[in-house]
């Protein structure tokens, strides 16, 4: 029997491991997907070590010739795909009032571009299938509600829920659904950067102090954990979310309520 085939970009740590690690567990071929080489052999090896069926693609989201290869990728190694998971972002932090070029370049190229990419690659494909398929992206709380010092990466997570409103409208007529998920605050290496770039910026600030300032506003009283937003994920990845296109689902724990 043909296995159904997903590939999860940024998928070499944080909560884009947890993701292929659920989706494994849900019964898909996996295509594990990162810019660092090192982490993405050393999840390859700790996956099939498990006995998961994994293949794994260097690749940079924002280069969209690296996304239609990711796909070509899992095509020529598993015959087809099922699942495109755009999950692999970056951040920064910056007063407004110094955000510069360069950091506005580099976040909207992985964050929005690659978003934009990843779904155009996918797409192209499900098309070429007859139809079907899941496209499901990465936004954040951020996507529905600006942070302070978050400015540029607040803005490409509130264009990743425009892109996916706009293609879930466009690729109906496909049978393509089109989400995306917006987790809260997880203990990633994305929080650790985060928080000590937070200290960095105001020296009140012990390390842990911001990362702690946040999660006090969660109303479930704990952090995130990559569970958490590969338990939403496969279920926008199942058949039982068939009926759902162009959602932005807050996975929080309770920060934000929209
Ligand atoms: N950690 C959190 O609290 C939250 C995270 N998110 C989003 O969830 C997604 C995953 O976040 P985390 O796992 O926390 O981040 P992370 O920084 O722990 O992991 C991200 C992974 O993406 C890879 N990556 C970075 N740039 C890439 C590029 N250009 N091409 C390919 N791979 C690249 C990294 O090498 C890394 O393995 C991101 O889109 C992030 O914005 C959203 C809300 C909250
Ligand atoms: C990293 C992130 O999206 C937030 C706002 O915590």
């Amino acid at each position: 029997m043909t296995e159904k085939v997903a590939i999860i970009t940024g998928s070499a740590g944080g909560l884009g491991k947890g993701i292929a690690e659920r989706l494994t567990n849900d019964g898909f071929d996996i295509v594990l997907h990162d810019i660092n080489q090192d982490l993405l052999n050393e999840t390859e090896a700790e996956f099939k070590d498990k006995g998961f069926k994994v293949t794994s693609f260097v690749g940079d989201v924002s280069k969209r010739e690296d996304q239609f290869a990711l796909v070509k990728h899992a095509v020529d190694t598993f015959g087809r795909l099922d699942v495109f998971v755009n999950n692999a972002g970056v951040e920064a932090v910056t007063p407004l009032m110094d955000i510069d070029q360069k950091e506005l370049s580099k976040l909207f190229s992985i964050n929005a571009f690659g978003m934009l990419f990843g779904t155009q690659a996918a797409a192209a494909q499900f098309i070429k299938q007859g139809g079907g398929g899941k496209i499901i992206s990465a936004s954040s709380i951020a996507g529905h509600e600006s942070y302070e010092m978050l400015g540029t990466y607040s803005a490409t997570k509130h264009v990743v829920r425009s892109f996916t409103q706009t293609a879930s409208k466009e690729l109906a007529k496909y049978k393509i659904n089109v989400n995306a998920y917006a987790p809260g605050v997880a203990k990633t290496k994305m929080w650790d950067r985060i928080d000590a770039e937070m200290v960095k910026q105001d020296p009140s600030l012990k390390p842990g102090d911001a990362f702690a300032k946040y999660t006090a506003e969660i109303s479930l009283g704990r952090y995130e954990v990559p569970t958490d937003v590969a338990n939403l994920v496969s279920f926008l990845a199942s058949p039982d979310s068939d009926y759902i296109t162009g959602q932005t689902i807050l996975v929080d724990g309770g920060m934000v309520y929209r």
